[in-house]
């Protein structure tokens, strides 16, 4: 079996400027999409992942129906640990705890869905 380091290709910093800074602005003009094989989310080539046009549809909404629909607060004193754990797939080293409320006005809305 091959295996494709990627952690190491989306962390190289001879082809990313500060790879460990979240900076999501980087790819505001494209920098590094599918350009080189630089920034590889969905992997490549014949088995890359069918599922992405609608991965890339319905994140967006995800994410905007979630930041709309909630408040939502670390429910710890510390800052939020961003370390990683080795391993296959790349999780949080220590796992995110927060608290979501609804906001004001959405219960309403949400109960019609
Ligand atoms: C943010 C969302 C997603 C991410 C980051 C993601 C990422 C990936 C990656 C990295 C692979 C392996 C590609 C490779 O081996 O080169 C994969 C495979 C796959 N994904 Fe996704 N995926 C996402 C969403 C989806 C969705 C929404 C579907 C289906 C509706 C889907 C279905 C699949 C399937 C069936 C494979 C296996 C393809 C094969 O082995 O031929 N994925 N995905």
């Amino acid at each position: 079996m091959l295996l494709v380091n990627m952690w190491a290709i989306q962390n190289d910093p001879k082809i990313w400027v500060d790879p460990e800074k979240f900076r999501p602005e980087r790819f505001e003009d494209n920098e590094g999409m599918r350009d080189g094989f630089k920034f590889l989310p969905f992997g490549t080539g014949t088995r890359r992942c069918p599922g992405e046009g609608l991965a890339m549809c319905v994140i967006g909404l995800i994410l905007g129906s979630l930041i709309q629909c909630f408040e939502w607060e670390n429910a710890n004193e510390e800052m939020v640990d961003m370390r990683e754990k080795s391993g296959f797939q790349l999780a949080k080293d220590r796992p995110l705890h927060v608290k979501c409320r609804i906001r004001p006005g959405m219960a309403e809305v949400l109960s019609q869905i």
